[in-house]
């Protein structure tokens, strides 16, 4: 495998009309990575996807996939990718099997070795003892498997999933983790879209954070927590809507140690230093002030708190994070 980045973008820029989609984003994904980008609703996380894959045309900037230019060697980084994107478009009446041999012939494999390929495909995503079903009796967790295998089968450097969990129960996503990981320990790089911190936070060797068409951070999932350097202080109010919440962070402006404060649907977050010790301070600070909360939480950073400082906006569709 070749130094040279898997994906690499350069003030990659999308305008639509008036609508600057995505503003000059830099990416470096190295081959072998599993590459995670999030992003509240708009931000340009599919707009970058489509121009990362072909699909679309940038309107500046440049972009690299396996080593290639996606405007000037569009047919082959074709080629070099599979993209398994939201909409599966499976043949109910095919089984597994017959929808991954048809795939191959689209890709020009002959006959035998499409054969053969496909059932090292059902394997590798625990497909085989349901291969000969039709597809229509498969679970939604098996369809995505089915749709992932199928985005292989031309054996890509890099596998672009847009949301690959998204609407499963949590037992099927973990499956299709699992699939995904071992996916990319036989040699391809992922990028991936999802809404799930979860999934980033198990999944990602690194993230990055796409707000308004511009990265606001990118790292390990770990770094990213680090960076945060502190607590996070939770509390939520009966009446959240009658400027309880207004009062609540006037009233604890002055504490001792308190970076920032988030307000949140119903509540606010204070980002403290020493969580520990300031919850004393604000339980009496707000009872000068004549509030109560109804709950308050402790918590260390969690990516779900990266991403609220990062965006100022919770990820829609996040699963709420247990405090630690
Ligand atoms: N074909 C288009 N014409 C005009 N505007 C577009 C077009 N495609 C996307 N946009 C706009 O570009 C911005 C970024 O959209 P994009 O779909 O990339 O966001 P996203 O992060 O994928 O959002 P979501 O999570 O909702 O899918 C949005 O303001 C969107 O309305």
């Amino acid at each position: 495998m070749s130094d040279a980045p898997a994906i690499a973008t350069h003030d990659l820029r999308r305008t639509f009309k008036d609508v600057d989609a995505v503003r000059g984003v830099n990416l470096s994904i190295a081959p072998g990575e599993v590459f995670g980008f999030l992003g509240p609703n708009g931000a340009g996380k599919t707009t970058t996807v489509r121009m990362l894959c072909t699909l679309l045309p940038p309107t500046g900037g440049t972009a690299t996939v396996a080593g290639l230019d996606v405007v000037r060697d569009a047919a082959q980084v074709r080629r070099s990718i599979g993209v398994a994107l939201q909409e599966i478009g499976l043949d109910p009446v095919q089984s597994g099997r017959e929808l991954l041999e048809l795939q191959c012939g689209l890709y020009g494999i002959p006959a035998a070795r499409a054969r053969t390929r496909a059932q090292e495909l059902l394997e590798l995503v625990g497909l085989a003892d349901v291969g000969e079903r039709r597809t229509k009796t498969y679970s939604g967790g098996m369809k995505r498997r089915l749709d992932l295998a199928s985005a292989l089968v031309h054996e890509p450097q890099v596998l672009f999933l847009d949301e690959p969990t998204t609407g499963l129960d949590p037992a099927s996503r973990r499956t299709v983790w699992d699939e995904v990981r071992r996916i990319n320990e036989a040699g391809t790089t992922v990028f991936l879209t999802t809404q799930y911190l979860e999934e980033a936070d198990q999944l990602c060797d690194r993230l990055a954070i796409i707000d308004a068409g511009t990265i606001v951070a990118d790292g390990t999932p770990e770094e990213l927590k680090a960076r945060m350097g502190h607590d996070v202080v939770a509390l939520t109010f009966d009446d959240p809507g009658n400027g309880t919440v207004t009062a609540a962070e006037r009233a604890v402006a002055g504490l001792e140690g308190l970076e920032r404060t988030v307000t949140e649907r119903d509540g606010t977050a204070l980002y403290v230093r020493d969580g520990a010790a300031a919850i004393t301070e604000i339980v009496r600070l707000l009872d000068a002030a004549g509030l109560r909360a109804k709950t308050i939480n402790l918590a260390r950073p969690s990516l779900d708190d990266v991403f609220l400082q990062a965006t100022g906006r919770r990820l829609e569709g996040a699963e709420k994070e247990t405090a630690a």
